[in-house]
């Protein structure tokens, strides 16, 4: 998260970090006991390796109540992901056991209702990813806020070209911004998980090139159905 603050602990308690070898890799969010979402592109580079999930958590390496690292039963990318470009960038990943849920781990809603989020709505988005453009990686959870941008600035030539698709969206990234290690956290508006970051390697902060999120309510029929189709 460039140009933001760090969170009030645990106020965010969906927020999950997806590890390897207990390294933070990319965020994610538990939208079920059982099932956190993330980005596909987060698999890439992990040669077939299967993520941790951290639960709980504001510090990556302190001990704190609550704070629980979850094995992964299943990782399921949506199949229309690809490493060539950001379509339909998201992951399922099923815990290997119903994550024990309270103050500090709880479910987020997401949007079900598939309709753009007004242009100008100020969302707030949360990581571990890097804080300064020299690439540092924080312990704790930093957030930000940011306002939506409409698809059609987002699409201008000198900005995403008309590769923002009806599924993704975008926010400004004037100073602002995520960045790497984001990825796969959630784009909240108004209390409610509208989009999840999008991990294709991206430039962060400079305003020519805009946040870039997949939207969640185009894919509630997958989500439901992968979670209905594994139900433990
Ligand atoms: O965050 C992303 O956009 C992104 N996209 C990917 C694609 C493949 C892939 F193998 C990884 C990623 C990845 N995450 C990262 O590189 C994470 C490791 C780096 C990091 C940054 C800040 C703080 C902690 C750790």
């Amino acid at each position: 998260i460039l140009g933001g603050y760090e969170a009030k602990p645990h106020l965010r308690p969906y927020m999950a970090s997806l590890q390897l070898d207990g390294q933070h890799i990319c965020g994610g969010f538990l939208i079920a006991e059982q099932w956190v979402l993330s980005a596909a592109h987060c698999t890439e580079e992990t040669d077939g390796k299967v993520f941790q999930v951290l639960l709980g958590a504001h510090s990556l390496t302190e001990p704190e109540p609550h704070k629980r690292l979850y094995r992964v039963r299943a990782q399921i990318p949506h199949p229309g992901s690809n490493i060539h470009n950001n379509k339909d960038d998201l992951l399922l990943l099923q815990l290997e056991e119903k994550a024990e849920l309270n103050a500090h781990v709880q479910v987020l809603p997401f949007q079900r209702e598939d309709r753009d989020v007004a242009a100008d709505t100020v969302c707030e988005v949360a990581g571990w990813g890097t804080i300064s453009h020299s690439g540092h990686r924080p312990d704790k959870l930093y957030q930000v806020e940011r306002p939506v941008i409409s698809r059609d600035v987002c699409n201008h030539r000198t900005r995403h070209d008309r590769t923002i698709t009806e599924k993704m969206m975008c926010t400004d990234s004037r100073r602002k911004d995520t960045c790497k290690g984001d990825s796969g956290g959630p784009l909240v508006c108004n209390g409610v998980a509208e989009g999840v970051v999008t991990a294709g390697s991206r430039v962060c902060g400079n305003y020519k090139k805009p946040a870039i999120y997949t939207r969640i309510a185009p894919y509630v029929a997958w989500i439901d159905s992968v979670m209905a189709s594994a139900a433990g």
